[in-house]
């Protein structure tokens, strides 16, 4: 489903309004517009179900797996940068660098299509711990591989630049499936 991008703006103008600033000054005057267009971007995610994700960024590659045996080792993407929004504030989440593990069941995905399901997943109102089980499941739809690690590190501005003020503060997060929540020693 589309992002309302009407009534965003119309929303975005009474913020403005409820902050006490004049929505028609001039260099707010584009702003709920502005404000709509950015949303529709970084929240393109909010469009799109896990699965609709898995169809969208899901080729395959299943030649030459037989000969090369290269269908059963491990693969691993690291730091992937992405943005995301966290659902309670709304907060951007920045510096975050996302590291992507599996080992195939068969078939390998491209490369660059794990970077984009990190990115589309993250895309969201999110939490770190959920943006990781989404791109486990979308990448286990996509691979018919359960065996996967996702590890997220990422700054929230909610706790850098409010609140507590951790300005330093980084969150790790671990997404284990399969075989590398059986076998510590595969963990990257
Ligand atoms: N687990 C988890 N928590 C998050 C994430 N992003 C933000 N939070 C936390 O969500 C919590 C919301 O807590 P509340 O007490 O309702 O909000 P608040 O009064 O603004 O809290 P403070 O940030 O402590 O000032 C805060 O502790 C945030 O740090 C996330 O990705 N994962
Ligand atoms: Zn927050």
């Amino acid at each position: 489903m589309a992002i309302d991008t009407a009534a965003i703006q119309t929303h975005v103008r009474g913020i403005l309004k409820a902050l006490g600033e004049d929505p028609d000054r001039e260099g707010l005057k584009d702003t709920p517009a502005r404000v709509a267009k950015m949303f529709g971007e970084v929240f393109e995610g909010i469009g799109y179900t896990n699965h609709e994700i898995a169809l969208m960024f899901g080729k395959t590659f299943e030649e030459d797996m037989d000969i090369t045996g290269m269908g059963e080792d491990m693969v691993v993407v690291r730091d992937m940068e992405v943005f995301s929004y966290c659902e309670h504030h709304m907060a951007l989440m920045y510096d975050m660098k996302v590291t992507v593990a599996y080992i195939p069941n068969g078939k390998v995905i491209g490369l660059s299509k794990i970077a984009r399901i990190a990115d589309m997943a993250a895309r969201r109102l999110q939490l770190q711990e959920r943006i990781g089980s989404d791109i486990a499941e979308i990448m286990a739809e996509v691979t018919g591989s359960e065996d996967m690690e996702v590890v997220i590190e990422g700054s929230h501005s909610c706790m850098t630049a409010r609140g507590i003020r951790s300005s330093s503060a980084r969150t790790k997060t671990v997404t284990l499936r399969g075989r590398f929540r059986s076998e510590p020693e595969l963990r990257i």
